[in-house]
């Protein structure tokens, strides 16, 4: 039996998103897995189901390229209210407020979270500077909106050999959970941003790194907020202040629907 899917993305951060909230789907790190295969399923960053929520509008799961079910999204929060005009989604990482604004998605993330076992780090440290590196990155910030993230400031983030330290550094042991790694830099008060994403791999943008890296640069007061964070799949507007929820706001794109026997994958 074939079921439907959208596919979708936030600044080339693609989805295949597959709504069960009235037919259930069994979903396995292997299933999914198989599905976001580029050469073999339907190919994306991540997959995305929606189930039915008792305490949101929407529950939304999500699973990485590599098949590992994870916490938060920030760029497919904002294809979901998009696709149903949710206002709340229910997900692994916290509530997610969220609604449309014209032609862009805000969607609103939980506070931050900086206690070290928050984040998780496997010993205790000062998470504002880790005294960790990796060859020219040093000193990250670590921190959690949802799903882990470091945070390093770098002169010029286009320079850092990303698709080597990014999965040296998300496989470090400092990390029981793994994490995300964002390199950036601030140039005329906007951020400029890199995201090695945990089980993803390096992705056009990271809505959750985005967040990440304003909270860190407004905390450090490198920028003020709102800022803009450019990607190379376009620019968010994340806007932050302490004990606050993050504010996310940019595009959210519907690709085309398609349906797919799932049982072939199985
Ligand atoms: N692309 C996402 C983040 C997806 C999850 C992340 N790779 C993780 O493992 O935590 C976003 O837009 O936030």
């Amino acid at each position: 039996m074939t079921r439907q899917f959208h596919k979708m993305h936030g600044l080339g951060n693609d989805f295949v998103v597959i709504d069960a909230r009235e037919q259930p789907v069994t979903m396995t790190p292997a299933l999914a897995k198989a599905l976001a295969d580029r050469h073999l399923g339907i190919g994306c960053d991540q997959l995305i189901l929606l189930e039915p929520s008792t305490t949101a509008d929407v529950k939304m799961r999500i699973w990485n390229h590599d098949g590992g079910e994870v916490e938060s999204c920030g760029n497919a929060s904002r294809c979901v209210v998009a696709l149903t005009g949710a206002k709340s989604l229910e997900t692994g990482g916290g509530k997610v407020e969220g609604g449309t604004f014209g032609a862009e998605v805000e969607v609103s993330l939980p506070p931050p979270h900086f206690a070290w076992d928050e984040v998780p780090l496997t010993y205790p440290m000062d998470t504002a500077r880790l005294p960790l590196a990796w060859g020219p990155l040093e000193h990250p910030m670590a921190l959690s909106v949802g799903n882990p993230h470091l945070v390093f400031f770098v002169d010029d983030e286009r320079t850092i050999e990303l698709t080597s330290l990014g999965p040296s550094i998300e496989h470090d042991p400092a990390f029981p959970e793994r994490i995300n790694v964002n390199v950036a830099s601030v140039r005329d008060g906007d951020i400029h941003l890199r995201t090695w994403e945990r089980g993803s791999g390096l992705t056009l943008a990271c809505g959750t790194g985005a967040c990440a890296t304003a909270v860190a640069a407004i905390a450090q007061k490198k920028t003020n907020s709102p800022v803009k964070v450019h990607m190379r799949g376009g620019v968010l507007t994340v806007t932050w202040a302490p004990g606050d929820p993050i504010r996310m706001r940019g595009t959210a794109t519907h690709v085309f629907t398609g349906e797919i026997d799932l049982a072939a994958f199985a």
